[in-house]
């Protein structure tokens, strides 16, 4: 379970996340949607590490990511890019991480053939389109087969079929009974993929719940959701 309490942080002059209190849970997908500039990635880093909070809490399982013993083996996150240096091949990329991090060399086969690039694992990533970029990136937080996935904006660059097949890697990853917390600013992908949804602009959180409570008497999530993020700074920007 992901559980952010009271969050709040400050980057100089601006308040990008303030007050911010939500859960994700086991077997559900969570989409976290707000418009550019929300506060949705800086809630994503002080999730995982990256950066710091100025006050309340994110944790995973009830512990802040520095404190996980085996991180990737807890949370497979995705952020911009895929992480991988751009003179690697997919595959030495990936053997990369799991050795540094003390994950089973068989993992890498399998998650390659999980995100279709087995037949491009031999390539390197300067050569990977956007999409295959994703995908590795995707491959990479799967490798320690964590009960936690955290994806940032994942359908970025992804062409439709893939958008399809990320929305069933995440439908079968909270089949199995995995938390899934996914960012976007993609209402009609939300609307189709996630079970619960968290509302965040302008920093805060203006609605959290099942799809249905957040639409509520909306004609629909669109709708619902520029109701609801109005008056946010840089509202409407989705
Ligand atoms: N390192 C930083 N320094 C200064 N301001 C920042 C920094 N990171 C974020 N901000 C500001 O904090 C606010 C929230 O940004 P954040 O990137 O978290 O939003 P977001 O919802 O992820 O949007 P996007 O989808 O555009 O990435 C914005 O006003 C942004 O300009």
């Amino acid at each position: 379970m992901i559980e952010i309490a009271n969050l709040t942080k400050h980057h100089r002059g601006t308040t990008a996340v303030r007050d911010v209190s939500f859960q994700a849970v086991p077997g559900r997908v969570t989409g976290f949607l707000g418009p550019n500039g929300a506060g949705k990635s800086s809630t994503l880093r002080i999730l995982l590490g990256l950066d710091r909070a100025d006050a309340g809490s994110a944790t995973i399982g009830g512990r802040a990511y520095r404190d996980l013993r085996s991180p990737l083996r807890t949370v497979g996150a995705l952020l911009e890019g895929s992480g991988a240096h751009r003179s690697r091949t997919a595959r030495a990329h990936l053997e990369w991480v799991a050795l540094s991090n003390g994950l089973p060399r068989d993992r890498v086969r399998h998650v390659l053939e999980e995100v279709g690039l087995a037949d491009a694992a031999g390539t390197r990533v300067r050569k990977f389109s956007l999409g295959m970029g994703r995908r590795l990136g995707i491959a990479t937080a799967l490798l320690g087969d964590p009960e936690v996935l955290v994806l940032d904006e994942p359908v970025n660059g992804l062409d439709p079929e893939g958008i399809r097949w990320l929305r069933q890697l995440v439908r079968t990853a909270a089949d199995e009974g995995r938390t899934v917390l996914l960012s976007s600013h993609f209402m009609a992908e939300m609307s189709s993929t996630a079970d619960d949804l968290v509302v965040i602009a302008g920093g805060s959180v203006v609605a959290q719940g099942s799809i249905d409570e957040v639409v509520g008497d909306h004609a629909g999530l669109e709708e619902a959701f520029f109701t609801l993020t109005a008056g946010a700074p840089n509202a409407g920007k989705a």
